[in-house]
C-alpha cells in the first residue's frame, strides 16, 4: 500500500495598472494585471504551495525568495516545473490538483481549458481542475483590487498508478 498526502495552497496578488494578467500561464486580455516579483501568476503559486505542502517542503517563498533577482519577472510555470521535479526526486507522484480562483473580473470561463492545459503541461502528470468564482462584489476582491487562488493537491508515493492511467 502506497502513501497518500493532501496539500493546500493559497495566494493573493494585487491588481494594478501597467501589468499583464497571467493566470495559470495564460495571458488574459484585461485593463489591469497582477503585481509581484515574478509574473504574479496567483493560480500557479497556489498550486506550487499545495504540492509543496503535501510533500512537507515548506512553501514557494522559502524555495524561491522574492529577494532573489533570479526570480524577478520569472514565468511561474517554471517554478511549478521545479516544484514537481523536487517532489519527483523524493518519489512523489501527483494524482490531482483542484483550484478555485476568486476573481470578480474578468470572466475566466473562456480561458479555463487553456489554463488547465498549461498547468497540466508544466506538471507533466496529474489531473487538473480549475473553478472560478466572484465574491459578488464584496470585499477587496469584489472591488477589483486583487485576485486570489486556493488549491488542493493529492500526491502519492509507492502506489501503482496503472489503474489511474485515464486520469493521469
Ligand atoms: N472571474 C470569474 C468568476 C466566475 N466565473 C464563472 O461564473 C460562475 C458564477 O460565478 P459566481 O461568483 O456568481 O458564483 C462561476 O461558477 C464560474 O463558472 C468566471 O468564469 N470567471
Ligand atoms: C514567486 C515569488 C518569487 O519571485 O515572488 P512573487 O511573485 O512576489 O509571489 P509570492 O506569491 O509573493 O511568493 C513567492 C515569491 O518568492
Amino acid at each position: 500500500m502506497g502513501e497518500l498526502r493532501v496539500g493546500h495552497g493559497y495566494d493573493v496578488h494585487p491588481l494594478v495598472e501597467g501589468r499583464p494578467l497571467v493566470l495559470a500561464g495564460v495571458a488574459i486580455p484585461f485593463e489591469k494585471g497582477l503585481a509581484g516579483h515574478s509574473d504574479a501568476d496567483v493560480i500557479t503559486h497556489a498550486v506550487c504551495d499545495a504540492l509543496l505542502g503535501a510533500a512537507g517542503l515548506k512553501d514557494i517563498g522559502q524555495l524561491f525568495p522574492d529577494s532573489d533577482p533570479r526570480f524577478r519577472g520569472i514565468e511561474s510555470l517554471k517554478l511549478l516545473k521545479e516544484v514537481v521535479d523536487l517532489l519527483s526526486e523524493r518519489g512523489w507522484r501527483v494524482i490531482n490538483v483542484d483550484v478555485t480562483v476568486v476573481c470578480q473580473s474578468p470572466k475566466l470561463a473562456p480561458y479555463r481549458e487553456e489554463m488547465i492545459r498549461r498547468l497540466r503541461e508544466a506538471m507533466g502528470e496529474g489531473a487538473v481542475n480549475i473553478k472560478a468564482t466572484t465574491t459578488e462584489h464584496l470585499g477587496f476582491i469584489g472591488r477589483g483590487e486583487a485576485i486570489a487562488a486556493h488549491a488542493v493537491s493529492l500526491i502519492t508515493k509507492g502506489q501503482d498508478l496503472t489503474g489511474c492511467r485515464d486520469r493521469l
